[in-house]
């Protein structure tokens, strides 16, 4: 087989003006959005799949990526959702014998351009130290001062509303046949192993637009509600700070993860903020407050919830915090049933350490008391 990284020169040009080369992957042609990095060894597909990742250049820093290639039943959403991937080593060949085909098929198919054949701990290092910034990779042009124009008419992370783009159009049922309790799921970009754990603990669940009124919610009489993960930033969406707000009115039990647990923020008076180069990998250390215990969960945001808020608040408690940085991984009200995290109790990729956190949801739905 011909050699890809002799044929298919690729540029990476950052907007700080630092420029990298390497290889083309996926598709010929130019992508720009948000460049970052997930430290995780395992779970590309999922990764690529995440609807948080919408807008977003993924810097894969494991050593191979493409090795195992993909699967459908690995998808977290229909499609890709990210803008473009950069890696080192790209292997067009793979290993599992289950595999639907190679990760360069899947994403040219999708339309993904990529890069490899990158000095991605360089690059790593280079984003670390200087912060979250669009960027642009092209495999089709390669004058530099086009690239530049095109790259500062991208916009800035800081201020996009993405949430309502990767949501579903139409509510969908999920656990139909479940007599459990009924959750109304706010879709923001649901990853769907969420939803699988919700269904495996016997909940029917139903899974509404991101836009939709809480009064077109309630007509379905649920007992809870759930909301999403999903990219973009949450001060950008007051329409669902104004849902969670309603919901939390109710009285009834509500969990949030990841944008969800943002929103319950914002929702309770406590601001969010971007954060440098933000957390994205499988391997975070998390300490749970109220038991005592520590968990390694699996990490994808971009924005966090402002600690000195949370502390003067009256009616939000920190629950949960990173051991690496001292941020804040999660919250609950104390004037209602209502709890967040910021990481990916779910996984997928990643560490099952958190899924107890579903169990809580349930525990609460049932009328108990969390973490006891
Ligand atoms: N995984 C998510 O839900 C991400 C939330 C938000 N878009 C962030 O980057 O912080």
């Amino acid at each position: 087989m011909k050699s890809r990284a002799l044929e298919h020169p690729a540029i990476l040009l950052l907007e700080d003006g630092t420029l990298w080369h390497g290889y083309a992957i996926g598709k010929t042609g130019t992508t720009t959005g948000e460049i970052c990095f997930n430290t995780g060894m395992t779970g590309y597909q999922e990764i690529y799949t995440d609807p948080s990742y919408y807008g977003q250049i993924i810097v894969n820093t494991t050593a191979h990526i493409g090795n195992y290639g993909v699967i459908a039943e690995d998808e977290e959403s229909a499609v890709p959702q990210i803008r473009g991937m950069v890696c080192n080593a790209f292997s067009e060949f793979y290993s599992r014998k289950l595999a639907d085909g190679s990760l360069q098929e899947y994403l040219e198919k999708h339309g993904i351009v990529g890069i490899a054949g990158v000095d991605t701990r360089a690059l790593v290092t280079h984003i670390r130290h200087k912060g979250a910034m669009n960027a642009i990779i092209s495999s089709e042009e390669f004058d530099i001062d086009k690239l530049k124009m095109q790259l500062a008419e991208t916009p800035s992370m800081k201020g996009l509303e993405l949430a309502s783009k990767v949501s579903t159009k139409e509510p969908y049922l999920v656990g139909e046949g479940n007599t459990g309790p009924k959750i109304a799921a706010l879709d923001l970009g649901v990853k769907r192993n969420i939803l699988r754990h919700l269904e495996k603990r016997g909940a029917l669940i139903k899974v509404f637009p991101a836009k939709t009124s809480l009064e077109e919610i309630e007509a379905w009489h649920p007992d809870a509600y759930f909301i999403s993960n999903g990219p973009g930033d949450p001060a950008a969406m007051p329409y669902a700070v104004t849902t969670v707000q309603k919901m939390l009115d109710t009285g009834k039990p509500l969990f949030g993860i990841c944008l969800g647990h943002q929103l319950l923020a914002l929702a309770s008076g406590i601001g969010t903020h971007k954060m440098h180069n933000g957390h994205r990998g499988l391997n975070h250390p998390v300490k749970n407050l109220i038991t005592g215990r520590c968990e390694v969960t699996s990490q994808n945001h971009g924005f966090g919830v402002n600690r000195e808020d949370v502390e003067k608040s009256k009616i939000v408690e920190i629950t949960h915090v990173n051991l690496n940085d001292g941020s804040i991984e999660g919250i609950r009200r104390k004037d209602c049933p209502a709890f967040s995290v910021q990481y990916h109790p779910e996984a997928s990729p990643g560490p099952h350490d958190a899924t107890y956190l579903f169990d809580e949801f349930m525990k609460l739905i049932e009328g108990g008391s969390l973490y006891v």
